[in-house]
């Protein structure tokens, strides 16, 4: 069996190797040429997976993406075709919600704010929208929900219309697909019409697609609005973002908003199962062996550091930043987003952001000795500390 494989998806040696011959390619240069003796089919969101890619070849067992979003794949073509095909729904959820929550824990500090007192709308209560949601909450936030079709579909929790949410939160936070069609379409959903109806000094975070704000637009209008501010991880145009934007935005990263460890290693990894399934194999291999410790063994956590009080933010953000500090991505994507290549190349380098799981805390209140501290007045409020940070996605032991 012939897998092809994009040369910036990780673990497919170690998951793959046991079906066949693995051959590593450039998922932005893939021709039908190259795909023409693929079995398989492993590519990322850069592949445009078009039946013009895939008019030479006779033999796929499958077509693997190891993304949530399909909007590079013609999806109808393929079940057209009768090629199987995976994405990996949810993978990097996990890691999107928790760069949401660290770049506006940035932001409030960059701004000398309070973050919980802001209002968050966040647009799109999927799978990447409810891990930011799980964050704010944990951290005692107010959210705000809009997604139209889970409000259809009898979701339990409470949603708002897209203008009231545009009209009353103080950050908007994007998560939905890349749609063209139907009743909610997504493309441009933020165009000058919404963009300008942002409440005055809201924050706007776009970690979806670059298509679905206005890139235009949100130049034409932040250039007379300083007040807005803004955190683009994904652009029109990428590989090639709009100089003139990434000056004004005040958090700006490559599209890796989803690149921890442990996405990246679940994306592949949800692939191998789709494929085990396809070729009836039994799932051998397991997920946990493929991620590294992290290099610290453990934290152990002062019981009086009340990292959920607004005066524990900054503390709280040290704590973030040992996981991901999203200051080295802003830092060199305005080195480099403007060199050839450039954009393609700081996502390819980019391997060693840890998930708040990897960090261990100790949950045991203890004193500077390291000694068990009963009976003790803080140990009740040290208690509801740990369950926030637990509630965070940290791991207590
Ligand atoms: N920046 C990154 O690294 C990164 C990582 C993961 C996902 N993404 C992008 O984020 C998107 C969302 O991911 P997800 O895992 O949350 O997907 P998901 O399918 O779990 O959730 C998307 C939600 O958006 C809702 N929705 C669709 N159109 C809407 C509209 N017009 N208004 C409001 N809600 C609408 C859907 O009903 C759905 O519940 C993906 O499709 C992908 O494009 C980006
Ligand atoms: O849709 C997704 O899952 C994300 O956009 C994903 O993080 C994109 O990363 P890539 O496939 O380009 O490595």
């Amino acid at each position: 069996m012939k897998i092809l494989a994009d040369e910036n998806m990780p673990y497919v040696e170690e998951l793959f190797a046991q079906f066949g011959d693995i051959e590593r390619v450039d998922g932005r240069a893939l021709t039908p040429e190259q795909v023409s003796q693929a079995d398989v089919l492993l590519v990322r969101s850069i592949t445009k997976v078009t039946p013009a890619l895939l008019a030479h070849n006779q033999r796929l067992i499958f077509v693997g993406s190891a993304t949530i979003g399909t909007d590079h794949i013609d999806l109808q073509y393929l079940q057209q075709s009768n090629i199987p095909f995976s994405s990996a729904p949810g993978c990097n959820a996990t890691a999107v919600g928790e760069y949401a929550f660290i770049a506006m824990l940035e932001l409030a500090r960059q701004l000398k704010q309070p973050l919980k007192d802001k209002v968050v709308g966040i647009v799109g209560a999927g799978n990447t929208g409810s891990a930011v949601a799980k964050c704010l909450t944990a951290y005692g936030m107010k959210v705000m929900l809009c997604d139209p079709f889970k409000q259809a579909q009898g979701d339990e929790r409470d949603f708002y219309r897209l203008d009231d949410v545009i009209n009353q939160a103080d950050v908007v936070s994007l998560h939905v697909p890349l749609t063209r069609e139907g009743e909610y379409p997504t493309w441009h959903l933020f165009d000058d019409k919404r963009l300008s109806a942002l409440k005055p000094n809201a924050w706007l975070l776009n970690c979806c697609r670059g298509d679905v704000v206005d890139n235009q637009s949100l130049l034409a209008i932040k250039q007379h609005r300083d007040d807005l501010k803004l955190v683009l991880d994904v652009w029109e145009g990428e590989p090639n973002p709009m100089a003139e934007l990434v000056a004004l935005v005040d958090i700006a990263t490559p599209h890796i908003a989803g690149y921890s460890l442990e996405g990246k290693a679940r994306g592949t990894y949800m692939l191998y199962q789709k494929l085990c399934d396809i070729v009836k194999c039994p799932v051998t291999k397991s997920l946990e062996d493929l991620l590294p410790p992290f290099y610290v063994a453990q934290f152990k956590l002062n019981e009086q550091a009340d990292l959920m009080a607004v005066a524990g933010q900054q503390r709280l953000l040290n704590l973030c930043r040992m996981a991901y500090d999203i200051r080295d991505d802003d830092e060199r994507f305005r080195q480099q987003f403007a060199i050839a290549g450039g954009f393609d190349l700081m996502r390819k380098q980019h391997k060693h952001r840890r998930e708040f799981s990897a960090l261990q805390l100790n949950s045991t209140p203890m004193n500077r000795d390291g000694q068990l501290s009963h009976p003790n007045p803080h140990v009740g409020d040290n208690v509801k500390n740990l369950s926030a940070l637990e509630s965070l996605g940290f791991n207590l032991k």
